[in-house]
């Protein structure tokens, strides 16, 4: 395992021994796993099907819980009073269907504690900035792949978390979301959000994450410095690294 663990600044997130099983799993799926990012960075979590990406973010957002290990996200245990610290966009929309951008962004503001008016400056914000605003009445559920996955991004951080979990963030959309999603994700973490983002779009990847963690089977092969990794491994692309560190073989058969 290389590790290449970038230490300056205070964490965002730290893991240490982490251990997870799901229920009547033969195998588990982390073993002692961990991670640190800094604060006020764009972080990549890589790997194969299965690898653990997805377990990784639901532990990390509470949205399952372990026993053995801890997650700290800005020094708290994870699940215990971080929601707020937070924002996740899931890689299953995270939205009422029958509800509009606007009733979804209101329901959501609230659950996140925010006054109705706050809630109405960033809803009308984020409506404009991801393209939305022509459509804020109208249900989710006509909408085109590209405009949920912008709606599920808005839902997402209309809190201003400090930190925000992206799963595959740009599953599914044409050319032109994707840019947008990323230049709007970049925009945010300019402004100090930290980025925990997973995907297996290796191209958009490597324009987005300034740190990476490759990981397969629950372990971390590689951390670091996206480009230090790659004059490590004397590669030329987060691609060509991967396959050297992750293999060829099929994981989910
Ligand atoms: N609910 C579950 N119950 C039991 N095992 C599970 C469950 N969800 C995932 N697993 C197993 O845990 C391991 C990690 O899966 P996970 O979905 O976290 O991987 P991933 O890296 O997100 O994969 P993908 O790229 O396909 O989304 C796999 O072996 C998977 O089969």
């Amino acid at each position: 395992m290389t590790s290449v663990s970038v230490t300056s600044g205070a964490s965002a997130i730290d893991i240490s021994g982490l251990n997870f099983r799901y229920p009547r799993a033969e195998r588990p799926v982390f073993t002692g796993l961990s991670l640190r990012v800094p604060e006020g960075r764009r972080f990549g979590l890589f790997g194969p099907n299965g690898a653990g990406k997805t377990t990784l973010m639901n532990l990390m957002t509470g949205l399952l819980s372990y026993k053995e290990g801890s997650i700290q996200l800005f020094g708290r245990e994870a699940g215990r009073g971080t929601r707020s610290l937070f924002g996740f966009v899931p890689q299953d929309f995270s939205f009422y269907m029958e509800l509009s951008p606007w009733q979804n962004l209101e329901f959501y503001g609230a659950w996140y504690g925010l006054s109705a008016r706050e809630t109405r400056r960033r809803a009308t914000h984020l409506l404009d900035v991801l393209g939305l605003s022509d459509v804020r009445h109208q249900p989710a559920r006509q909408f085109s792949g590209g405009m949920k996955r912008r709606l599920n991004l808005a839902i997402g951080v209309i809190h201003e978390p400090r930190l925000l979990f992206l799963d595959e963030p740009t599953v599914g959309v044409d050319v032109q979301t994707a840019y947008a999603i990323m230049h709007y994700l970049e925009t945010l973490n300019t402004r100090g959000t930290t980025l925990v983002y997973t995907s297996h779009q290796l191209d958009e990847a490597e324009r987005l994450c300034q740190t990476i963690a490759l990981i397969d089977q629950g372990a971390i092969l590689a951390e670091g410095a996206v480009h230090t990794l790659l004059a490590e491994h004397k590669k030329e692309d987060l691609r060509g690294l991967y396959l050297e560190l992750t293999g060829k073989a099929y994981r989910d058969v």
